[in-house]
């Protein structure tokens, strides 16, 4: 069940994709790397219940992309990946955690990784036990990737000559990163609509931040000023963008859009979008930026993600075009420029 670097390393520089099973534990793990212009590949590690081996691929694929994009817009010496891992009922988590964490650690750092959806903090206990190159501090990276959300939502209202204080928000999923950036956004003053589809989670958030609990099911649509999706990816569709209320777009979800053409119908109404790969990135920073770029200080390349936010929400109503592609074209130039001899 083992990857040796060799298998990874694709001198074409097509994605790199490997398939990881564990018989005993029952492990199966997809991980795909995407780019290695930059430095290592970073990217977490989703655990979902998926129908076949092709949607671990492909989801791995998509996602992978998109973290070659955020480290690029962030700054940072680093690639993308993207492992997944299959959840099922024979799953033995912290066995199928640790056996991961060896094939990982056979890589050598090539592979940076730490928590995603769905992965707990035991999961990357276990793991940690047999690798050196997964971030355990789930709460540390998940305040970053607040700090980075509110940089970027403070961009947007700026937009609007607004501030964060009396600003409605409404956050859809209440897991890490949502309970993270409704605690922060909370601080700001900000007048806050939350959801989760576990009731629980929405109820003790809601109890701990004083924001008022909405039905998921309706959440993208409620009647807010921003929009802040920290939940799934894929759930702005075409329907959402045509019906949203809020006038800004800007979350932690990783890949939000359900198609491409969703940013164009966000664009036309007016709509200002903070790309996913902008405004999710403060994990990434801190956890690229401590281990591989040894900076001291994190916090410039995460309050850099509100700048990036305010260049790419203003060229896009210079250029008419979406932010998406703005954003697209920026990181393809850096890592265009890390592989000119
Ligand atoms: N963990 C990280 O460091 C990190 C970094 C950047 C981006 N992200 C992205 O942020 C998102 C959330 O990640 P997380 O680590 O908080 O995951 P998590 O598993 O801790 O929490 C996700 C929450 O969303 C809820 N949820 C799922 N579907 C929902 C729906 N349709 N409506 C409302 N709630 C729903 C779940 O019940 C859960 O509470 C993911 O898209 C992830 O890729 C995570």
């Amino acid at each position: 069940m083992s990857a040796t670097i060799s298998d990874l390393l694709d001198p074409a520089g097509a994605a790199r994709c490997v398939l990881w099973r564990d018989p005993p534990s029952g492990l199966s793990a997809v991980l795909v790397i995407d780019d290695l212009s930059l430095g290592p590949a970073a990217g977490g590690i989703r655990t979902r219940a998926y129908p076949d081996a092709a949607a671990m691929i492909s989801e791995a694929a998509a996602l992978a992309r998109a973290m070659t994009r955020k480290c690029a817009l962030a700054g940072l010496d680093a690639g993308g990946a993207k492992a997944v891992v299959l959840d099922h009922p024979g799953l033995d988590r912290p066995a199928a955690f640790r056996a991961l964490g060896r094939r990982v650690a056979e890589l050598g750092g090539l592979f940076r990784t730490a928590g995603d959806l769905g992965t707990t903090p035991a999961d990357l206990a276990a793991m940690a036990e047999t690798c050196p190159y997964v971030h355990t501090d789930d709460r540390g990276l998940a305040d970053a990737v607040a700090r980075g959300v509110i940089a970027c939502v403070r961009a947007c209202a700026r937009a609007r000559g607004r501030g964060l204080g009396g600003l409605r928000v409404a956050v859809q999923g209440c897991g890490a990163i949502g309970s993270a950036v409704a605690r922060a956004l909370a601080a700001e003053g900000a007048f806050l609509l939350i959801a989760d589809v576990d009731p629980r989670r929405a109820h003790d958030l809601a109890e701990a931040t004083g924001s008022h609990v909405h039905d998921p099911k309706d959440i993208l649509l409620a009647p807010v000023d921003v929009l802040v999706p920290c939940a799934v990816g894929g759930v702005v569709t075409a329907e959402v963008a045509a019906a949203m209320s809020a006038w800004a777009l800007c979350g932690a979800a990783n890949n939000v859009l359900a198609a491409p053409d969703v940013a164009e119908a966000l664009r036309s109404r007016g709509v200002l979008h903070v790309p996913d790969v902008v405004a999710s990135a403060g994990a990434v920073i801190e956890g690229i930026g401590r281990s591989v770029m040894q900076l001291a200080d994190r916090e410039p390349l995460i309050a850099a993600l509100g700048t990036t936010a305010g260049e790419l929400l203003a060229e896009s109503v210079a250029t008419g075009r979406t932010t998406e592609a703005l954003a697209g074209r920026r990181a393809a130039a850096r890592i265009a420029a890390a592989q000119r001899p």
